[in-house]
């Protein structure tokens, strides 16, 4: 166990092309978001395991012996969470068995990471976890990735599986790719206690940041991400990840000669953004632009056939549409975020009327960095004061 503890940081991300296709083993392209979760994990006391949850509004604390008897109940499961396993921890959790509230999930996948981790790589910590993020919870913009990373380093890291990069004086470090690959590999069994049957594209972004192509388990980063413009918007329609993926899985199971078509197209959008995204000098003109807004236009016809649009997403891309920009859901859809592309030679006056009139329906909407690093360890030094203060207080 590390003596001062450790902070680390996982980025969000944005599905340019490819959600739910990418669970059927279609390609997608993400890029990781300038907007990150956070983690803080120092020493415990009393042999106590406690999580601090502000997001959603959990703080627990458990017997690290009550913790390791539970994990010698939990058999069976091999790599993943069986149903068996997640029945045993919702029983002692009190959680319900259909139980799919915030901080339910939440909860549950930091129990299943932690005694699944420390049953293979040591002890159960005694430690005091807290995580906050600067990404909304929900809206498609990865929160469960980035808190599946956070939580996967971090354990990783307190059981001794991996090392501490970071070197005297430095305010941030990054894992060795060997170390990496394990995080993401337990990030993604997070992943499947929040999501159920998850592609494993949003913990890759927060794992390895900037922008990739996935498809079927396989990570390839772009060749060239050229600086787009991106107007991210929440339409704060509430949402379930899981509940969406499961939908899709049954229109395809019911229209399988309909719906596969549907997503070969998705498929062929994504390889073709690649190209055109390859292609493009580092500071691109607009003349590429008019094929990536098409792309855009199809693929969110495409998202609406295979029933995860929703009418706020209908109407953020009308309102785009009437200032010149084109727009798609991002993430799981059926609420939740679109992203907006903004050309070179969009106006900054056509940009700040089209922001104006999404905020005018209720949406929160904002300009973020793309392409930002992944998971990070952090000296505690670096963390921002205010930071701290903000989690005293709450
Ligand atoms: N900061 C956080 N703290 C605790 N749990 C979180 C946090 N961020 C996300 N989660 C978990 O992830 C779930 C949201 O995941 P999901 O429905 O996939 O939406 P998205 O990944 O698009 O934000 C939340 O219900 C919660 O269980
Ligand atoms: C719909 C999907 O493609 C992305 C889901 O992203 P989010 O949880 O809505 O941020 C599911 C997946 O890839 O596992
Ligand atoms: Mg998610």
């Amino acid at each position: 166990m590390p003596e001062c503890g450790l902070l680390v940081s996982a980025p969000g991300k944005v599905i340019l092309h490819g959600e739910h296709a990418v669970v059927h083993g279609k390609a997608a392209l993400a890029v990781a978001l300038g907007l990150r979760t956070f983690l803080r994990l120092r020493p415990g006391g009393g042999e106590r395991l406690r999580i601090h949850l502000p997001g959603v509004g959990v703080r627990r604390e458990w017997d690290v012996a009550e913790l390791r008897a539970l994990r010698g109940r939990l058999t069976g499961g091999a790599n993943s969470p069986s149903v068996e396993q997640l029945d045993t921890l919702k029983e002692f959790a009190g959680i319900a068995a259909d139980a799919s509230a915030p901080d339910s999930l939440a909860i549950l996948a930091f129990l299943y990471m932690c005694l699944a981790i420390s049953a293979k790589y040591g002890d159960v910590p005694s430690v005091d976890i807290t995580v906050w993020s600067e990404l909304p919870t929900g809206a498609g913009l990865g929160s469960s990735a980035a808190y599946a990373v956070c939580l996967a380093a971090a354990l990783l890291h307190a059981c001794g599986a991996i090392s501490c990069p970071l070197k005297d004086g430095e305010a941030t470090a990054r894992w060795t790719e060997e170390e990496m690959t394990l995080i993401n590999s337990w990030a993604f069994q997070g992943e499947r206690v929040i999501h159920g049957n998850p592609s494993g594209v949003d913990n890759a972004v927060g794992t390895w940041g900037g922008a990739l192509r996935y498809q079927s388990g396989k990570i390839t980063s772009l060749k060239r991400v050229p600086m787009l413009r991106i107007l991210l918007t929440n339409t704060k329609v509430p949402r379930s990840t899981k509940v969406l993926v499961a939908g899709v899985k049954e229109k395809i199971l019911k229209f399988p000669a309909i719906m596969n078509p549907v997503l070969d197209s998705i498929d062929a959008i994504s390889q073709e953004c690649q190209s055109v995204l390859e292609a493009m000098p580092t500071n691109p003109s607009p003349e590429y632009y008019p094929v990536l807004e098409e792309l855009f236009d199809i693929n969110q016809h495409h998202l609406n056939v295979i029933g995860v649009g929703h009418p706020s997403l209908d109407r953020l891309c009308r309102v785009t549409a009437s200032h010149g920009l084109h727009s798609k859901l991002t993430g799981a859809g059926g609420g939740g975020c679109g992203i907006t592309l903004l050309p070179p030679d969009a106006t900054p006056l056509a940009v700040e009327a089209a922001k104006r009139d999404l905020c005018a329906c209720g949406y929160e909407c904002w300009e973020t960095d793309i392409g930002a690093p992944g998971v990070t360890l952090h000296s505690s030094s670096s963390l921002n004061a205010q930071v701290l203060h903000a989690l005293s207080e709450s």
